[in-house]
């Protein structure tokens, strides 16, 4: 079997520089399987793959069949970890114009993706669109406080309440979220909703491989067994501790390598459209796991070619500050011959006959080779191919490096500090109760 590949040596690191990590990735390894690091009780991901609960595993699978047979457009509601996971599978392996796996074979509904944003004009155009469909939805937030999701889901519940009667509705709502506490879980036991769990002990954005991506990416229709399956064999092909036969490790070390040499940004590059959102996701998992304590690498992400004509420029020739990984899927799941022109007015062929996969792939080498030469190190990572296996595989390989990696940086890569300060400022401004004195000390300062 194929499996993931990681290359660096157009990273122009030496082997010494490498061998210095062994010892204390042997440690972080421990700290991450014994739960004895920072941030240990939230390493419920690490053996998720060989323990999540079979039973509603079996009631997702359930509900996704019965969602395809009553509606047009599945919403899904969410922030963050909570929705990204599901929209980079479903873009991943879906059709590239429209969010199910293929428009013929259509049995699954269009999926929508909402509750990331506070725009009055989104919100309008989404009742309207909404309209003459049949709509079921599932709302996903483990603290259920979460302003935007929550303000989306009122928005919603109010309308599929008028639109099915409070019991119709609650037929077609699904919620996910913790076992036993917070908002949602009150308010999902209130109306009597299938609930899914977010288990305590993995943090939003480890979360895709449990509920909170399998029932959107179920009713997606794309196969999340098989999801489950490249999860578990990730989980022993990424549990050995030697450095020098883990590539999840190497990618981990060399980011710190490079980090360490002034490298503060990585740019996650992909060359398939289809990879956007896996790089959203991913950028989510490194900046919320690493940015901290004054420390952390910005990971930004770009699609070629179209960004090869707007942010080339800076690559190749701009401040010596970033890296790049390349992420490649090495067969694509389809390819299309260019035709020969007669006329030949465009100059192309030259080009006739070959496959635009094979263009796409010089494409990468040539430019490889280009940001190397500009002093931009390229490290690669080879997915074999696009199917809901190696999706598996590549969500824990991800995930398996960033806690690695941020234990190699020196922070604690589960929790998230910063990002609860936005949320109390937004609470003091909007004059929710008990943020009364910061919300007058911050009109003054707006003042
Ligand atoms: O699931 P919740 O509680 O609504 O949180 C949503 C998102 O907010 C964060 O806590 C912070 O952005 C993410 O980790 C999480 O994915």
């Amino acid at each position: 079997m194929k499996e993931i590949q990681f290359r660096y040596d157009n990273a122009n690191i030496k082997d010494h520089e490498i061998n210095y990590y062994g010892e204390k990735v042997k440690q972080c390894h421990r700290a991450l399987h014994d739960k004895t690091g920072a941030g240990n009780d939230f390493l419920g991901w690490v053996d998720y793959p060989l323990n999540y609960d079979r039973e509603e595993f079996s009631r997702i699978l359930n509900a996704a069949q019965k969602i395809e047979k009553t509606s047009d457009v599945f919403i899904v509601v969410g922030i963050g970890g909570s929705y990204a996971g599901a929209k980079a599978a479903i873009e991943l392996l879906g059709h590239t114009f429209h969010n199910i796996v293929s428009k013929e074979k259509r049995t699954s509904p269009e999926i929508y993706f909402v509750g990331h944003n506070l725009s009055g004009t989104y919100y309008n155009h989404l009742m309207e669109v909404l309209k003459d469909k049949e709509i079921s939805l599932c709302v996903i937030s483990k603290s259920g406080t979460t302003t935007e999701p929550a303000i989306a889901f009122r928005l919603l519940r109010t309308y599929m309440e008028q639109r099915y009667g409070e019991n119709g509705a609650a037929e077609r709502i699904y919620a996910i979220t913790d076992a036993k506490k917070g908002a949602l879980r009150q308010l999902a036991t209130e109306k009597g909703y299938e609930t899914f769990v977010i288990p305590d002990d993995v943090g939003g954005r480890y979360s895709v491989l449990t509920a909170v991506g399998l029932l959107p990416i179920a009713v997606a229709g794309i196969d999340i067994k098989q999801i489950m399956e490249g999860a578990k064999d990730a989980y022993d092909l990424y549990g050995v501790d030697d450095l020098f036969q883990n590539p999840c490790y190497q990618y981990a070390v060399l980011r710190n390598i490079l980090y360490g040499k002034g490298k503060e940004i990585e740019v996650l590059a992909s060359y398939e459209p289809s990879l956007r959102y896996v790089a959203e996701w991913w950028k989510q998992l490194y900046g919320e796991s690493e940015g901290k304590d004054g420390k952390g690498i910005f990971p930004a992400s770009v699609e070629f070619s179209t960004d090869l004509h707007s942010m080339g420029q800076l690559l190749q020739d701009g401040r010596r500050n970033i890296f790049e990984t390349v992420l490649t899927i090495e067969s694509p799941r389809e390819d299309i011959v260019i035709p020969e022109d007669e006329q030949n007015l465009d100059g192309l062929n030259f080009l006739a006959a070959k496959s635009l996969n094979q263009v796409n792939h010089h494409a990468f080498e040539g430019t490889m080779l280009a940001h190397t030469d500009g002093g931009v190190p390229n490290l690669v990572i080879g997915l074999p191919e696009a199917n809901p296996y190696y999706f598996g595989k590549l969500i824990y390989f991800f995930e398996k490096a960033c806690g690695m990696s941020g234990y190699l940086l020196g922070v604690n890569p589960f929790d998230q500090p910063g990002v609860e300060d936005y949320k109390r400022n937004m609470f003091a401004l909007l004059g929710k109760p008990g943020y009364e004195s910061l919300g007058k000390a911050l009109n003054e300062r707006l003042k």
